[in-house]
């Protein structure tokens, strides 16, 4: 009997270099349990739309190992295939079509009976607020709109994971905040696996059971956004000044005083990542009332995603598993 795998998603040391010897992915590792919201961040160039590109099989690995929900990637990429959807940049509504026959025409290409299929489109379109857009041409929908659409129309084959390739982007904040109420409704009511890349870290944030930071091919973290805050272990001193350039002559004058890999320029402020709060709080302080050094505002500041990730990021020799 074939015992039903707890992960939605689970590759080992997945490399994939392109024609051109562009090596986009380098030894990936990652795990996505069923039923929860992993989001994948990570710079342009990380190597993310080749990592979901080869998850729902449009594109082989060079070497690795992968499975999608319990099924070996080159051995059942179409049971595979079946069992998962992807919504990407690109659209796939018609728009010469409304928007029930768009749904009822996905249902064909899935082969779903007329009876159920029509049942599915009608709880979509109720589940996402469709209804009032039924009237009008597809075309006349706003971005957002179009999104939803789009992204109902991939759950009319009922897939077990859904990959989404960046989901808001480009979209107001309401229009974002419609879309995360979706995601996660199709994650409660429809016990769906969602796998999505995102650019902005309070969507991950927000969102997700887990988030997996990449860089260059690689995860160098993993977790829950909770875990992840705690990795780095660090509270923040955040002195503010009142310029860009302020704040770096600042750090400049401050470099003998903490390690560099220690102080980081943000906008118009430094932040200090300390293991000492009390000790570094009061070396900065006297430091800054003593050279006169003009600041507008010296706090103690718990590290954001967006902490951690510029911090990641920019650290090559970071990797952590949490
Ligand atoms: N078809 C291709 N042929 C050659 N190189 C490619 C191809 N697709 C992507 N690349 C390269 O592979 C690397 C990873 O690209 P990928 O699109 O996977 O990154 P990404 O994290 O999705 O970036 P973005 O956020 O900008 O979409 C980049 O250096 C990119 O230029």
């Amino acid at each position: 009997m074939q015992q039903t795998s707890p992960y939605a998603i689970c590759a080992e040391q997945v490399y994939k270099q392109y024609k051109n010897g562009v090596q986009a992915l380098s030894g990936l590792s990652l795990t996505v349990k069923r039923g929860e919201i992993f989001t994948l961040l990570g710079q342009n160039g990380a190597g993310k739309s080749t990592l979901i590109r080869i998850l729902t099989t449009f594109l082989k690995p060079g070497s690795g190992k992968v499975s999608v929900l319990g099924l070996d990637l080159n051995r059942d990429a179409d049971r595979i295939r079946a069992k998962i959807a992807c919504v990407s940049q690109q659209t796939s509504i018609d728009m010469h079509l409304s928007l029930r026959e768009n749904m009822m025409f996905q249902s064909r290409l899935y082969r779903i009976p007329k009876a159920a299929a029509k049942k599915r489109m009608d709880m979509l379109i109720d589940a996402f607020d469709l209804t009032q857009y039924l009237k009008y041409p597809v075309s006349s929908y706003s971005g957002g709109i179009k999104r939803r659409l789009d992204i109902a129309l991939n759950l009319m084959s009922e897939p077990e994971v859904l990959f989404l390739d960046e989901p808001t982007v480009g979209m107001d904040i309401q229009s974002r905040m419609a879309m995360w109420k979706m995601m996660e409704k199709i994650r409660e009511e429809f016990g769906t696996t969602v796998f999505l890349t995102t650019h902005y870290l309070e969507e991950a944030d927000s969102l997700s059971d887990t988030v997996c930071i990449m860089k260059e091919g690689k995860e160098v973290a993993q977790g829950t956004p909770f875990a992840l805050r705690q990795y780095i272990r660090q509270d923040m001193i955040r002195i503010t000044f009142s310029s860009k350039s302020a704040a770096g002559d600042s750090v400049k004058r401050m470099s003998g005083l903490f390690l560099p890999d220690r102080i980081r320029i943000q906008d118009n402020c430094c932040l200090l990542f300390t293991e000492d709060i009390r000790r570094d709080m009061e070396t900065a302080n006297v430091f800054l009332l003593k050279n006169q050094i003009p600041f507008l505002g010296i706090e103690i500041k718990q590290p954001s995603l967006d902490d951690i990730f510029l911090k990641l990021t920019e650290d090559s020799k970071q990797e952590a598993c949490i």
